[in-house]
């Protein structure tokens, strides 16, 4: 497959381009979206050094700043680290940065709320009067129900909130991370103050990943850019083949007002050529983006290997694929695990690989939940990762020393009010020693001791704070409140509204009936321990050597399917439906998902498909170009 070539500079006139946008006398807003490896992050950073050497005097002079906001902790540290820090361009995310800003508005937070959760109630109402009475599902919302009233009448004097835009929102003062979201861009939208705070601060925003950007404040920031011509610019830096969040807007390229710049950027600096013809066929069905490749690049190689979906043994089989590859591309390297990244396009694959597809699938029946669900920061997880495991392990380990630490840094027990009001004066430590006890006494290790049971305990022992998703399973919360321990949700904390919703109830009501065996292995999968990545975990890297697993009979979900895209398996209905009106339905999605991992590779790439039918799949790879007939092997 041939592909064009060009020398290394091609693309100097988009940084160009956007140095003059960033001038401070004439400020104009910019879209930069360009495909994977094109150097998109490189061009932020170019642009923030030429704007310090050429403004970074007078913005400092005038106090003024450019502020950068990206999607996650690790895309914010990765900007901070190739741009290095620099007062001039504070970087955060995107939910910090929010914050930031709102923190001090709260009879506005208060009088935002007072507005909204009527209309959630009004939503648990309707699916109760549908829904079918005294199941588990209408026992939780009816406790939504009255946590919501109680939220209501808490709100019912003046308040002022909290926000940890790092996950855990205990707390009735606390609000969630999509409430932090909409408040803002409410705020921008209607108030002036907020609107000329901003505007002065920073008169230019840059917003790395802005696919993934939630729409309601991507659309307030158009409104103001709107608003204030000629003093503020918004720079867009992105690839919506690379929209990963349901958050983001599905329809930013058409939403960008005609008077933009529109840098384009064709060059590919990261893959060689065989690559980046994939990522282009992958791809042209979708934009007319088609990327070229620098004229020192290599070929590289790309292979596809087609095995049945019922194979017994798919470790081996992908060991085996290993090995070919390495004879293929005369690279020994293929034959050392740690050269390899194997990424899988969906978590679900990697949580039947790695032992925690029962829990993680309860969860990600709800999609509003799948965000923090894949990158482990739901409060309602965080209790068994971060507290209860690590406990587990210090006191099976006999450690107590380390068991101490942690209850100390984490637990209502050892605040100096509970000591002083519900342990015996003798000895103050034993609730904790009883509680640690019983936990154990659980036999957490078995897999028939389910989350549930565990949370339980941990309540009843009042170990740690019982995130509000929680509440409603927890049947001693009468109890809790009486004596002040954990927080009351008598008078209902806020906390994430997402996890409280009526599906989001029957999600953590599944999740707490799977086995507590499983926390360990996806918090190794989370925290990026863990033999497997994701697309989510390796957007914006890259690796030599990458390994992709495509195989629908573990991700069992309806949101995604491999089959589907290479055309093994019919489409439905639905999947018809949004290909005729282009909307976003599982077949693009799963399209978007291959492109991110396929374009990782710098060297070589080996995909590995399972399928129902392996010679459908086979001539759709070849009919629709993706692979030659030479790229492909079965068994
Ligand atoms: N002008 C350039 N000259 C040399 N190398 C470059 C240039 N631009 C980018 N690169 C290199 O190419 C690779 C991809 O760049 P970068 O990560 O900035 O791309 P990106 O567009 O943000 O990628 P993606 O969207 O896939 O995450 C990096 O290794 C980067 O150092």
């Amino acid at each position: 497959m041939k592909i064009e070539t060009a020398p290394s500079n091609f693309d100097d006139g988009a940084d160009a381009q956007i140095r003059a946008c960033l001038n401070p006398s004439t400020p104009r807003s910019f879209f930069l979206y360009a495909s994977a490896g094109s150097g998109k992050t490189r061009s932020l950073k170019n642009a923030l050094d030429t704007f310090r050497a050429e403004h970074g005097a007078l913005f400092r002079r005038l106090g003024k700043k450019i502020a950068v906001i990206t999607y996650t902790n690790a895309a914010a540290d990765e900007i901070a680290e190739r741009v290095g820090e620099d007062p001039l361009f504070p970087i955060s995310t995107i939910h910090s940065f929010c914050w930031r800003h709102i923190e001090t508005y709260h009879n506005d937070i208060q009088a935002w709320l007072l507005d909204t959760l009527p209309a959630d109630l009004a939503e648990l109402h309707e699916k109760q009067a549908k829904g079918r009475a005294n199941t588990k599902a209408a026992i939780d919302r009816e406790r939504a129900i009255a946590s919501t009233m109680r939220r209501l009448e808490w709100l019912s004097v003046p308040r002022r909130f909290t926000y940890n835009p790092n996950g855990d929102n205990y707390g009735k003062d606390s609000l969630s991370h999509s409430e932090v979201l909409k408040i803002t861009a409410s705020f921008i939208e209607t108030k002036p103050s907020m609107q000329a705070v901003l505007v002065n601060k920073y008169p230019f925003l840059l917003i790395d990943e802005s696919q993934d950007t939630n729409k309601e404040l991507l659309e307030a920031f158009f409104r103001l850019e709107a608003m204030n011509n000629g003093k503020f610019g918004i720079g867009l830096f992105g690839d919506t083949m690379q929209r990963i969040y349901l958050d983001g807007h599905p329809e930013l390229e058409r939403l960008v007002p005609v008077d933009w710049a529109r840098p384009v950027k064709r060059l590919n600096h990261r893959s060689p050529q065989r690559v980046i013809a994939l990522g282009n066929v992958l791809r042209a069905s979708i934009d007319s983006q088609n990327q070229i490749a620098r004229d020192d690049s290599e070929v590289g190689f790309v292979r596809l290997f087609v095995a049945p979906n019922n194979i017994s043994d798919k470790p081996g089989f992908e060991q085996r694929v290993c090995e070919r590859m390495a004879d293929i591309c005369s690279d020994s390297d293929w034959r050392n695990e740690a050269m390899i990244k194997a990424l899988t396009l969906e978590h679900h694959m990697a949580a039947s690989r790695c032992g925690f597809l029962d829990m993680f699938q309860a969860l990600a029946r709800d999609s509003r939940l799948s965000t923090g669900l894949r990158t482990g920061e739901l409060a309602g997880l965080r209790l068994f990762t971060e507290r209860v495991a690590p406990l587990i392990a210090m006191a099976r380990a006999g450690d107590k020393f380390a068991v101490m630490a942690h209850l100390r840094a984490t637990s209502p027990l050892l605040k100096r009010s509970a000591i002083i009001h519900t342990s015996t004066p003798e000895d103050p430590l034993q609730s904790i020693r009883f509680g640690v006890d019983a936990l154990l006494a659980l036999n957490p290790e078995q897999s028939t001791t389910t989350f549930l049971s565990v949370l339980k305990c941990v309540a009843e022992h009042q170990l740690f704070e019982i995130p509000t998703a929680l509440h409603p399973f927890v049947l001693s919360e009468p109890m809790m409140a009486e004596n002040g321990l954990v927080i009351d949700d008598d008078e209902s904390g806020s906390d994430e509204s997402i996890e409280k919703s009526p599906a989001s109830l029957e999600a953590w009501r599944a999740f707490l009936e799977t086995p507590y065996n499983q926390t360990t292995s996806f918090s190794e999968y989370v925290s990026d321990r863990g033999a497997f990545g994701t697309h989510q975990g390796v957007k914006g890297l890259e690796f030599e050597r990458v390994l992709v697993i495509l195989d629908d009979s573990d991700a069992r979900g309806f949101l995604f399917s491999y089959d589907k895209l290479f055309e093994a398996k019919p489409l439905s209905d639905v999947d018809r439906k949004h290909l005729y009106d282009a909307t976003d339905g599982g077949v693009a999605r799963t399209r978007r998902l291959l492109y991110v991992t396929c374009t990782r590779a710098e060297k070589s790439l080996a995909l590995v498909a399972y399928t129902e039918n392996p010679d459908a799949l086979i001539a759709a790879a070849i009919r629709n170009k993706w692979f030659d007939v030479g790229e492909i092997e079965r068994i």
